[in-house]
C-alpha cells in the first residue's frame, strides 16, 4: 500500500428507528492521504465532515465503501473490517483523535492524564513525566492545576489538556476535529505552533477547521464538504 490512510467510496447514513427516517451523512467520499500529509476540510455545518473522521477512527461502522490504512503493527488494514482488539491496539498507538470535548477519567489528575497517553505509546516514566510537563507548560495550564481533576476545569483549561493528551502522544495518524472552536487567539496559535510541529516530524493530519485563515497556510490539500460529498478545493 502506498499511502497512509486510503478512503474509497465511503458512504454513511443513520436510521432514527423513532422517526423513521434515514439521514445520509456522506457518500462517495475518496480520500488519500500519504506519510506526513496535512490534509482540511471546510464545510457547513451539517454537512458531513465530523462523520468522516468518525468513521476513520472506528466510532461509525460505515455502510459502503472501505477505509484501508496501513499500520505499522498488522499491515495494510481495513478499518470497516477491524477487530476492536485491532482497533484498541490503533486508537492507542498509531491512530489520535482530539475534538473540542475532552472524556473526563474519573479520579484521573490532569498530569496523569497525559502521562497514562505516553506510558500508553511505550515511554519510560522518567520521560514521560519529563514531557507531560512540557506540554502542560506550552498550553499553559496553570501547575496548581497539574494535580487536579480536570471536571472541574474551565471549558478552555479541559480543552487545552484534550489537545495536549492527544498531540503529545505523536500518533502517525492525527485526526483533528475542530479542536480550536472555542479557543481564544493565543490558545489557538499554540495549537498551530504544536501542528508545526508535528508536521516536522512526519505526522500525517487530518483535519476539520472553522477558522479558514487558521487553516490555509498549513494544509497540502483542501477538501469542501457540500451535503456529504466531497469536491477538491486548494
Ligand atoms: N450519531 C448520529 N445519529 C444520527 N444522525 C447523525 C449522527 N451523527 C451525525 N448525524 C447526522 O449526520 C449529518 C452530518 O453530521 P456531522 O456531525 O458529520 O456534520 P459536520 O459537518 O461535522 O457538522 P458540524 O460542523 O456542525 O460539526 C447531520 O445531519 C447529523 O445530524
Amino acid at each position: 500500500m502506498e499511502n497512509l490512510l486510503e478512503i474509497r467510496e465511503l458512504s454513511k447514513s443513520f436510521s432514527l428507528h423513532n422517526l423513521g427516517k434515514n439521514i445520509h451523512a456522506v457518500s462517495g467520499i475518496d480520500i488519500r492521504l500519504g506519510e506526513g500529509d496535512f490534509v482540511g476540510i471546510t464545510g457547513k455545518s451539517g454537512s458531513g465532515k465530523s462523520t468522516i473522521l468518525k468513521c476513520i477512527y472506528g466510532t461509525y461502522r460505515l455502510q459502503h465503501g472501505s477505509i484501508w490504512y496501513n499500520s505499522k503493527k498488522f499491515g495494510p488494514l481495513n478499518i470497516a473490517e477491524a477487530t476492536n482488539r485491532q482497533m484498541i491496539y490503533l486508537r492507542k498507538h498509531e491512530i489520535g483523535y482530539v475534538s473540542q470535548f475532552l472524556n473526563v477519567m474519573p479520579r484521573t489528575t490532569a498530569r496523569q492524564l497525559v502521562m497514562q497517553a505516553l506510558i500508553e505509546m511505550g515511554r519510560d516514566q522518567v520521560h514521560a513525566e519529563k514531557e507531560t510537563e512540557q506540554i502542560l507548560s506550552h498550553f499553559e495550564l496553570d501547575p496548581e492545576l497539574w494535580d487536579s481533576y480536570p471536571a472541574t476545569f474551565s471549558g478552555g483549561e479541559k480543552l487545552r489538556l484534550n489537545i495536549a493528551r492527544a498531540m503529545v502522544k505523536k500518533p502517525r495518524l492525527l485526526l483533528l476535529d475542530e479542536p480550536t472552536a472555542s479557543l481564544d487567539y493565543e490558545s489557538k496559535m499554540k495549537v498551530k505552533v504544536l501542528i508545526e510541529q508535528l508536521m516536522q516530524e512526519g505526522t500525517t493530519m487530518l483535519g476539520i477547521f472553522h477558522d479558514l485563515e487558521f487553516m490555509n497556510n498549513l494544509c497540502d490539500r483542501e477538501y469542501n464538504m457540500q451535503n456529504g460529498v466531497f469536491t477538491l478545493s486548494h
